[in-house]
């Protein structure tokens, strides 16, 4: 009997331990934000497939949605928790594809191209080129490395993936000198620094826009009773950053107002009223997550479109990364053919984290490259396709053209969920007008400031949401693979102020 009891009593203890640990875990998972529920292994048609990330896992400070359509829709705010991403697991019938997966491609991108040839009747004969260099687009598979800290099943399933890639069958393919030989001495990925909380850790890199926006009108402000000379200065320091005369005035309106309230009445409270009125201005209720998770039937695909120089390539090959350590599977399009150093940049950037990419020869036509990359990360199974484009901007027809064939011929096949203009802020105006004639050419669903870390006129990203009517989605802060950040509103101020 009394056997009976303690063993009762040590059962119930057991249970009651068992039931708080695993409370505790749940809730611990739960806190770490991520957008990392995709499992680390996964099976498609029965196959298990390795995560290519190398294990990779952080928290995140970046939001990914899921996408669906590549209509703009700012005002809805959402939440940082990402929606459960459910993998798409049947719908590939081609799975197995033993000898015919790239004429298939390239008979897709030959069918396409020819009936997208509405406003290219002078095109016309290119078509038949157009095919056959789909048929010559490289899939470079990344190797599977197993990275020293958390990769525990890596190379043995890749094996099987890896040898039917490359069916290509076309013998003249060019052999990308860096990633072919690689025996089996698996390549060192990268490690990632941690994505969250990164635009408070690069604040240093704002100095410059500090100095011109936060400390001058700081200075003005603490200074006590503005006259009239002291806001037209005020209105000076903002013009001067780049707000914009939108921007300057509402800013300028709302500071006034502040300051008439018997709320503000030290340097301190000078302070928190402007930092309240840049965080307004700047919409912080704006949608700001990057809609790079895969939904039903296929992956998420981004374009990231801009001009010369701006640093796509180098944005692409930084979001790469974030999806990467957030535990994605990322293809990467190298549809920047004019360039062919662009899917070299591109390819080393895929390799450093363990991305594939798919890249067409120089001069071939971008949209066969970037419907090929989306044929193979949707048979890929990957999560996402982040697609670099060509930013030449010499005639804006030419670049309507390029683009928007870009975009409609990945739309045959899956919808692009994201379109990222990435700017680069040491520009100024200019780069506003470019981003006119972008967002006239596509619908922008957010952009990308670069080089933020090289200017004083921080102040340009008012002035684009102003304009654009699209939100700053992320900012570059610096040349370094890990310099990305998400663009949040009052990390943003703080770090000006
Ligand atoms: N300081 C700084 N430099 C950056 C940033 N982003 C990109 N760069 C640099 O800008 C230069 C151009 O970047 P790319 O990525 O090659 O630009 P792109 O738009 O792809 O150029 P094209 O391929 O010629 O169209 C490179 O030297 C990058 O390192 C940033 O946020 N800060």
């Amino acid at each position: 009997m009394n056997t009976q009891v303690i063993i009762g009593i040590v059962i119930g203890v057991v249970l009651l331990v068992a039931l708080i640990a695993g409370t505790g875990i749940v809730l611990q998972r739960r806190r770490r934000i991520s957008l990392s529920d995709a499992p680390t292994t996964r099976t498609v048609d029965g196959e298990r497939e390795v995560d290519k990330s190398g294990g990779y896992q952080t928290g995140s400070g970046f939001s990914f949605t899921q996408g669906g359509t590549a209509t703009l829709e700012p005002e809805t705010p959402k939440p940082v928790e990402p929606t459960p991403a459910p993998k798409p697991e049947a719908p590939k019938p081609e799975v197995t594809k033993p000898a015919e997966p790239a004429p298939s491609v390239a008979d897709e991108a030959e069918k396409i191209l020819e009936t997208d040839a509405d406003a290219e009747t002078a095109a016309e004969p290119l078509v038949v080129e157009e095919a056959v260099e789909a048929a010559e687009v490289e899939t470079v598979e990344p190797e599977t490395a197993a990275p020293e800290t958390a990769a525990p099943e890596s190379a043995a399933p890749e094996a099987a993936p890896e040898a039917e890639a490359p069916a290509v069958e076309t013998p003249e393919v060019e052999v990308p000198e860096t990633a072919a030989p690689a025996v089996e001495t698996a390549p060192q990925l990268d490690e990632i620094a941690p994505t969250e909380g990164r635009l408070s850790r690069l604040r240093g890199r704002l100095s410059r826009s500090q100095g011109a926006i936060g400390s001058s009108m700081l200075g003005l402000l603490g200074a006590g009773d503005l006259d009239e000379d002291s806001w037209e200065e005020i209105e000076d320091t903002l013009v001067m950053a780049d707000l914009g005369t939108t921007a300057t005035t509402a800013v300028i309106e709302a500071l006034r107002i502040e300051l008439a309230s018997d709320k503000v009445r030290s340097a301190d409270d000078a302070r928190a009223a402007l930092r309240r009125v840049l965080v307004d201005q700047l919409r912080p209720e704006l949608n700001r997550s990057v809609k790079a998770l895969p939904h039903a039937g296929g992956p998420a695909v981004v374009l990231v479109v801009g001009v010369n120089g701006v640093g796509k390539t180098t944005t692409t090959g930084k979001l790469a990364r974030v999806l990467v350590a957030d535990g994605r599977r990322v293809l990467l399009g190298a549809a920047d053919t004019f360039r062919a150093a662009a899917a070299d940049q591109l390819q080393t950037w895929g390799e450093r984290v363990g991305a594939g990419i798919v890249r067409g020869k120089e001069g071939a036509d971008p949209a066969s490259v970037a419907f090929d990359a989306v044929v193979t990360g949707i048979d890929d199974g990957v999560d996402v396709v982040l697609i670099d484009t060509a930013g030449r901007l010499h005639t804006k027809t030419g670049l309507m053209d390029e683009l928007g064939k870009v975009k409609r011929v990945v739309e045959k096949k899956t919808p692009v969920d994201e379109v990222l203009l990435v700017l680069d802020a040491t520009v100024g105006q200019n780069g506003l007008a470019q981003a006119k004639v972008f967002a006239e050419v596509v619908d922008l669903t957010g952009v990308v400031l670069t080089k933020l870390d090289g200017t004083a006129k921080g102040g340009i990203v008012f002035r684009i949401q102003d304009e654009l009517g699209v939100p700053v989605k992320l900012v570059g802060l610096g040349e370094g693979a890990d310099d990305l950040a998400p663009f949040d509103p009052g990390a943003f101020v703080d770090a000006l102020l």
